[in-house]
């Protein structure tokens, strides 16, 4: 049985990566095969002198499958940009069969891939394709972060009425709390646990050192994997 899942958020900058990579951290020590990947990452950092993208050093660093870059980050884009924008300063195409073959031979080789999303839902990644459509081109039930700051309620709800849209499953949901002088913060968590209808795995609140461990003590998982486990066998 596989727990391939796609995560996406209300926005950039939302933890996305924190908690895709307390997602694989949980399934990893639960004995699980788990790999995360970018598809398409922009910003590339000099880190110990190499050039790399630090959500594609956090995804490796927490999951627990040794696979090739090529495979965990089909573009490595060098601006901290809109993908289609980064991809278009250097003259590359982002290509959707491409970043499906990618993602079809990680699942192979792992019980649990992650797909991290660029940003938020219908972030452009070419002229004619967005991460909706690669979202839905993978076939992948989807993880929605919710980035706990006034304006995601809105944000929450439009996102949730797209993945639905597209006939995708919205298996669950997650916060992270990257305000942490929200107003009416439960009140927030309560009106979106209301009205999102899809499983609720926890919020992870302000973290003075962020880290995946750490995110994980605040989530349950188990209504997500009992998600992804019908989505895999609908699918089998
Ligand atoms: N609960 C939290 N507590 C403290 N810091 C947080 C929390 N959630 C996120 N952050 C911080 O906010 C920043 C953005 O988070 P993260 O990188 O996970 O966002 P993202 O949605 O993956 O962004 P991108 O669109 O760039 O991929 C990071 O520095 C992260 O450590
Ligand atoms: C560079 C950043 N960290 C993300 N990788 C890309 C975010 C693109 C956002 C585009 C937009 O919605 O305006
Ligand atoms: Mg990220």
């Amino acid at each position: 049985m596989t727990l391939h899942c796609f995560v996406t958020g209300t926005d950039t900058g939302v933890g996305k990566t924190l908690i895709s990579s307390a997602l694989l951290y949980s399934l990893a020590a639960s004995g699980l095969r788990a790999v995360g990947m970018k598809p398409v990452a922009a910003g590339l950092e000099q880190i110990d002198g190499e050039w790399t993208n630090e959500d594609v050093l956090r995804l490796q660093a927490a999951g627990n499958v040794v696979a090739p870059l090529a495979l965990r980050c089909p573009y490595l884009l060098r601006a901290p940009m809109s993908p289609h924008l980064a991809a278009r300063e250097e003259r590359i195409r982002i290509e959707l069969p491409k970043l499906r073959s990618a993602y079809e031979a990680l699942a192979q080789h792992a019980d649990a891939v992650v797909v991290e999303g660029a940003g938020g839902f219908r972030v452009p990644l070419a002229k004619d394709f967005d991460g909706a459509d690669l979202a839905q081109a993978l076939g992948l039930p989807v993880l929605l972060v919710v980035g706990l700051r006034l304006g995601c309620l809105n944000h929450a709800l439009l996102t949730a009425e797209a993945i639905r849209a597209r006939g995708l499953r919205l298996a669950g949901w997650a916060g992270s709390v990257i305000d942490p002088h929200m107003l009416a913060l439960q009140a927030n968590i309560d009106t979106l646990r209301e009205r999102l209808s899809a499983p609720f795995l926890g919020v992870v609140p302000h973290l003075a050192a962020p880290d995946a461990a750490g995110a994980a003590r605040h989530l349950d998982l188990r209504p997500l994997e009992s998600r992804l486990r019908s989505a895999a066998a609908l699918a089998a």
